[in-house]
């Protein structure tokens, strides 16, 4: 996942490959719910693991339910129709998928609970649900404003003679939330009537479906009334798989109809969802098809490519797919004419006014847009601008407007709290850098180059972590070459340059989870040492190998961007690098450094035997034929003698932050 203050995502042009998506949110917490509610065991695959099914198995933990949660798997040791715990205080995020039916299912079962989330969780109405449960002699509290949680709620008298009645017109959940928690009190019938027009059927379509796999056959007539039929029991299926998240499915969709262009491109398949899917947004594939993608759709797979350019403009309702549809009004940036997406005022109560949200960031990139209670109407920029994107902690903004991307201003697109997504898709970005492609040179590269010890590797490292870009230590691969070469027998000079360069040009090296490999071999703290180092400048005089090396050091411009450290970053390997930095330090400075940096190691020194190896190795740098060590002539100077890493890592942000058009 990016956990970084905000993300900038290069211009793409490409896309094409194989999407492997993450469990649909809205199975993945009835499932686990419905597992909590029954008696026995259930296993659950391919489960969601983000914020939202964290939440809730959480609060089924406090519940006093067995969860036994790894990776994609969860066992979980039902309740069998009661709760163990009669007390608990339940802190539910931002998920509505777990605070709605956690209130009717807890409510019925009686006890002593509180239920909270994030401020937004407060903002998002449960009164109609609080009502219908009212209505039945449950006891529940606000305990701040009236209709919105944080709730609590104690043990009632239950009647449950007359139908009960609940609005279907605001948010489909309430009856959902009803229909999970009610066969708990089923010995005998119970109806639901719902009052208004049922938005989102299709969200109730999947409770249905999962209540049946769990052994309740609810009767339906119409979207009006539903019936638990008396006697009915929550029974496990004993495993249960959880289909790919047909919401997620929607960028990809989008992605393969905009991106997937080149003739004989296989365009984006996606595995693991397909027109066999019991979830709503599946819809989502006829909107993509009447905006021009061409989808070929099997039970359990999808593939998308570009169709009609630019895409077709539409006129929908949008009621039956409210998530996917916010993909649409991206989609629209690339239409025709002007889009229409009608009723879509369940977006107002969100994880926050999706309405406002879109239309306020997508006249940020010069969309037309007019916005009503129940519609959004996007007719395409004339001419795109770039600006960050604020997320408003909703997964699904951020995630849409990674598409704004394929910009034909080829602008980049800065997305504001990306870690966001984790609440249903939390690798979504990498999932999108795996399948999408842009020209080399649109990767942005800072290049930091200066002599031994000034902090370059340091501050470059920080420096990637905080934008979120890969990060190459150039000199390691001096280094490993010098390893190698040693390893080999071969002597560091002109006459086993040939040899040495062709050691360097397959060099097996692999980069993992902070750790160097040389082929197998953990070689991270052996090339770290000062004799290292030496052998490493040695090596690095030899053209041959330089030239060796380059198309290794190439292949890290990798989206969404590179911090690249060494010697000639700035002058040889990456010449049109966007930002460029010389490091330096005063010798005394470097040699304190690299002292203290060997000691911590355990490694012994002397302060002035290193400062006299440094100044060496600099001179045999700076004074080689091939690539010497010197400033470009557009790099900034940066001193940072008197310069903590942190006030260094600042200014070279403050730095880059200058080139960015946002
Ligand atoms: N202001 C500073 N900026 C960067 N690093 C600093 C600073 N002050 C102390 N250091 C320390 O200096 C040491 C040397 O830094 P680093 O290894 O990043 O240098 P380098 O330039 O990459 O060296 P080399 O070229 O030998 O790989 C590290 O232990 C780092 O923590
Ligand atoms: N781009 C580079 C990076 C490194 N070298 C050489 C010169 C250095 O002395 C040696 C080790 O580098 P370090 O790990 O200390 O940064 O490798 C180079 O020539 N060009």
């Amino acid at each position: 996942m990016f956990d970084t203050a905000f993300l900038d995502i290069p211009a793409l042009t490409g896309a094409g490959g194989t999407v492997h998506l993450p469990g649909s949110k809205s199975i993945s917490n009835r499932v686990l719910l419905l597992a909590a509610l029954s008696e026995g065991r259930t296993t659950v695959h391919d489960l969601l693991a983000s914020d939202d099914t964290a939440v809730m198995l959480a609060a089924l933990r406090q519940l006093g339910c067995g969860v036994d949660a790894s990776g994609s798997t969860a066992v979980i040791t039902g309740l069998g129709g009661r709760a163990v715990q009669q007390q608990a205080k339940l802190y539910l995020g931002n998920a509505g998928t777990a605070m709605r039916p956690l209130t009717a299912a807890l409510a019925l079962l009686g006890g002593d609970f509180e239920l909270s989330g994030v401020p937004r969780m407060h903002e998002r109405p449960i009164g109609d649900l609080v009502d219908a449960l009212r209505g039945l002699g449950c006891a529940i509290d606000y305990l701040g404003e009236d209709g919105f949680p944080p709730l609590h709620i104690r043990t009632g008298q239950l009647v449950l003679d007359a139908p009960i009645r609940v609005r279907g017109d605001v948010s489909s959940q309430f009856l959902t939330s009803l229909l999970l928690a009610l066969p708990l009190v089923a010995s005998r019938e119970i109806s639901i009537e719902v009052v208004g027009e049922l938005i989102s059927r299709p969200y109730v379509e999947i409770t249905l479906n999962l209540l049946d796999r769990f052994g309740i056959a609810v009767q339906r007539e119409g979207w009006q009334r539903f019936t638990i039929p008396a006697g009915s029991r929550y029974r496990s299926p004993g495993d249960i798989h959880v289909e790919g998240d047909a919401s997620s499915a929607s960028y990809f969709i989008a992605l393969g109809a905009i991106g997937a262009w080149a003739e004989g491109q296989k365009g984006i398949e996606i595995e693991g969802l397909g027109e066999a899917s019991i979830q709503g947004d599946i819809h989502f594939i006829e909107a993509a098809r009447q905006m021009g993608a061409r989808i070929d759709a099997s039970a359990n797979s999808l593939r998308i490519r570009r169709g009609a350019w630019p895409l077709k403009a539409i006129a929908l309702d949008c009621n039956h797919i409210p998530d996917a549809a916010m993909t649409l009004a991206v989609m629209a940036l690339y239409a025709d004419g002007t889009s229409t997406l009608r009723n879509i005022a369940s977006w107002r109560v969100k994880e926050t006014d999706r309405i406002a949200a879109m239309a306020c960031e997508l006249r940020k990139l010069g969309a037309s847009v007019e916005e009503g209670q129940d519609f959004l109407k996007v007719t395409p920029p004339v001419l795109w601008q770039t600006a960050p994107i604020h997320t408003y902690d909703d997964h699904r903004v951020a995630m849409c407007f990674s598409l704004a991307a394929f910009n034909p201003a080829r602008l980049p697109v800065r997305i504001l709290d990306p870690r966001c997504v984790g609440k249903t898709f939390p690798d979504y970005f990498e999932t999108l850098f795996s399948v999408t492609r842009t020209e080399p040179e649109l990767v942005p590269v800072i290049c930091i180059d200066g002599p031994t010890a000034s902090g370059k590797g340091t501050v470059a490292a920080v420096v990637a972590q905080k934008l979120g870009y890969h990060f190459l230590d150039s000199g390691a691969m001096y280094r490993i070459t010098a390893l190698a070469a040693t390893q080999a027998g071969l002597a560091i000079g002109p006459a086993q340059e040939p040899a040495i360069a062709a050691l360097a040009r397959q060099l097996p090296v692999r980069f993992a989870d902070g750790k160097v490999f040389l082929g197998n071999q953990d070689v991270t703290e052996t090339i770290r040492t000062e004799e290292a180092g030496m052998n490493a400048s040695r090596v690095s005089a030899l053209p041959s190998v330089r030239l060796a090396l380059v198309d290794l050091q190439h292949g890290f411009r990798q989206l969404p961007g590179l911090v690249a450290d060494g010697r000639d970053m700035g002058t040889v390997i990456f010449p049109d690098a966007a930002l460029k930095i010389f490091l330096t330090a005063s010798a005394r400075q470097r040699a304190e450094r690299r002292y203290k940096q060997l000691i911590s190691k355990g490694i012994s020194a002397t302060l002035g035997g290193i400062q006299q190896d440094l100044e060496a190795r600099d001179a045999r740098d700076m004074s080689r034929q091939a690539a010497p060590l010197k400033p470009a002539d557009d790099a900034a100077l940066l001193d940072n003698s008197e310069l903590s890493i942190e006030e260094s890592v600042a200014q070279v942000l403050k730095l880059w932050q200058g080139t960015r058009p946002f």
